[in-house]
Parts: C-alpha cells; sequence; structure tokens
C-alpha cells in the first residue's frame, strides 16, 4: 500500500519511519491522517472512481432529463419537482445499493473487477434510457407521470413508433435502466432486489392503468394488448 504524499510516494514502512522522526502526538495525527487517506485511496481506487462516477451521471441524466422533457411537452404550469421522479422508496432503495457497494467493495474488492459484467450493465443503463426517452416522446402529452383516470379530449391512443413493439416502453426503460445501474456496480443482492421489487410495482401499475385505458379507447385498446406484448415479463 503506497501514498502519493506532496510529490512523494510513502509505504506503510515509510509511514513508521516518519512516526519515529516525528515527535508525540503530532507524529500520531500525521500518521494517521496518512493511513486513513491511504485507505481511502486504496478504496477509491479507478474501479470504484469509474463505477461510482458512472452511476452518479446516470442517476443525474435519467432524472435532469425527465424534468426538462416533462418541462418541453407539459409545460411549466403543469410540471413541479415530483416530475424528477424521486420517491422516498426510490431514496431508500439508491441508498441500500449504495451501502452494499461499499461494503463488497471493502470486503470483496474483486467482485467489482468484472468488467465485462460491469460494461454489460452500463449498456442496459443506456439502452433503458433510449427505449424510455423514445416512450415519453413518442406518447408526448399522453404520458403523464400520473395515470390518468378521467379521459381528456387531447389524450389520444398511441400505438405507434415504439408502441408497436411494446405498450409500456416508459416502464420498460425505467425496468432495463435500474437493473442495469445494479450490474454496473456489480451489486448481486440490488441486482436480485431491484428486479424483484420494480417488477412487483409495475406488474400491479399495468392492470390499474390499463383498466382506464379500457374505458377510455375500449376495443382499440382490447385489440393493442391482444397483439402487443406489455414489455414488462410475465405480465399479459
Ligand atoms: C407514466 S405514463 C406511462 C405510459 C406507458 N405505460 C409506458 O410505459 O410507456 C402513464 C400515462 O400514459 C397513458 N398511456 C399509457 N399507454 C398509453 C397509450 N398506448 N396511449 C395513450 N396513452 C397511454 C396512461 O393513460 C397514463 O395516464
Amino acid at each position: 500500500m503506497s501514498l502519493f504524499v506532496n510529490g512523494a510516494h510513502i509505504n506503510l514502512q515509510e509511514m513508521s519511519f516518519l512516526k519515529d522522526i516525528l515527535i508525540g502526538s503530532e507524529a500520531h495525527f500525521v500518521v494517521l491522517i496518512v493511513q486513513s487517506s491511504s485507505i481511502f485511496s486504496e478504496l477509491f481506487g479507478y474501479t470504484a472512481c469509474r463505477q461510482l462516477s458512472q452511476m452518479l451521471i446516470s442517476i443525474l441524466f435519467f432524472h435532469v432529463s425527465e424534468y426538462i422533457l416533462a418541462l418541453f411537452i407539459h409545460g411549466k404550469s403543469s410540471v413541479t419537482l415530483k416530475s424528477l421522479l424521486i420517491s422516498k422508496h426510490y431514496l431508500v432503495a439508491m441508498v441500500c445499493s449504495l451501502i452494499e457497494y461499499l461494503i463488497e467493495l471493502y470486503f470483496f474488492p474483486g467482485l467489482k473487477e468484472y468488467w465485462w459484467i460491469s460494461n454489460f450493465g452500463l449498456a442496459l443503463v443506456v439502452l433503458g434510457e433510449i427505449i424510455r426517452k423514445l416512450a415519453i416522446v413518442t406518447a408526448g402529452v399522453a404520458f403523464t407521470h400520473l395515470i390518468k383516470v378521467y379521459h381528456e379530449e387531447k389524450h389520444q391512443l398511441v400505438t405507434h413508433g415504439i408502441y408497436r413493439y411494446v405498450r409500456h416502453p416508459g416502464y420498460n426503460g425505467f425496468f432495463i435502466w435500474s437493473i442495469g445501474t445494479q450490474i454496473m456496480l456489480c451489486n448481486p443482492i440490488s441486482t436480485i432486489a431491484f428486479a424483484v421489487v420494480v417488477w412487483k410495482f409495475f406488474s400491479g401499475r399495468i392492470p390499474y392503468e390499463e383498466f382506464f385505458l379500457k374505458q377510455f379507447f375500449g376495443s382499440d385498446y382490447e385489440d393493442y394488448m391482444r397483439k402487443v406484448p406489455s414489455g414488462i415479463p410475465f405480465v399479459r
């Protein structure tokens, strides 16, 4: 273990030498700082710095772009900070995944070195992001963050573009994106937990949303349902 201090590399053996030439509490203080910064630089080496910054950029990009698109599509008066889509449950999930990452990084650092897994996760993050944003742009005003329970004149059934392949590309994109973030961090527990929790959430939300869509668009929506899959595994 070595550390770059004031232009010089210092390793742990040299640290005890440093302790000898310094006096009393001053020596302990300096060695403590050197040791903890050494542990820090060891912990947050290239792997962690790259994976954590990819995670931060993915999260920032996802939420800021959701907000900006909502502003463009629905106008300033109908957009609140809720359009950032940051809920209490979501924050708890993200903090838990970060805790898992740090614990594994400390105890099983080798687990984070599977770059082909991490890069596959990054590819899923990008793919999920593209699918979701295509859905938002294609559906336009029909894509509201809150499920509509009353039919409005301007609300037309969307079955073109990405909606030709899946009925819920917005949810499909988020599903892929969220699991992708955890694969990117090489977090085995959170990968499974995110898949289960997000799947459960959408498997309840889709029938609720479609109950109203069937009321709004009748047989047109039922035909559409028959022909096009939901986009969430095992949800018809
Ligand atoms: C958060 S958006 C999600 C849209 C869609 N479930 C998706 O994943 O792309 C929810 C709103 O989209 C509307 N919606 C969902 N599918 C639609 C479609 N095919 N055409 C028009 N509106 C739709 C619903 O009425 C609801 O108010």
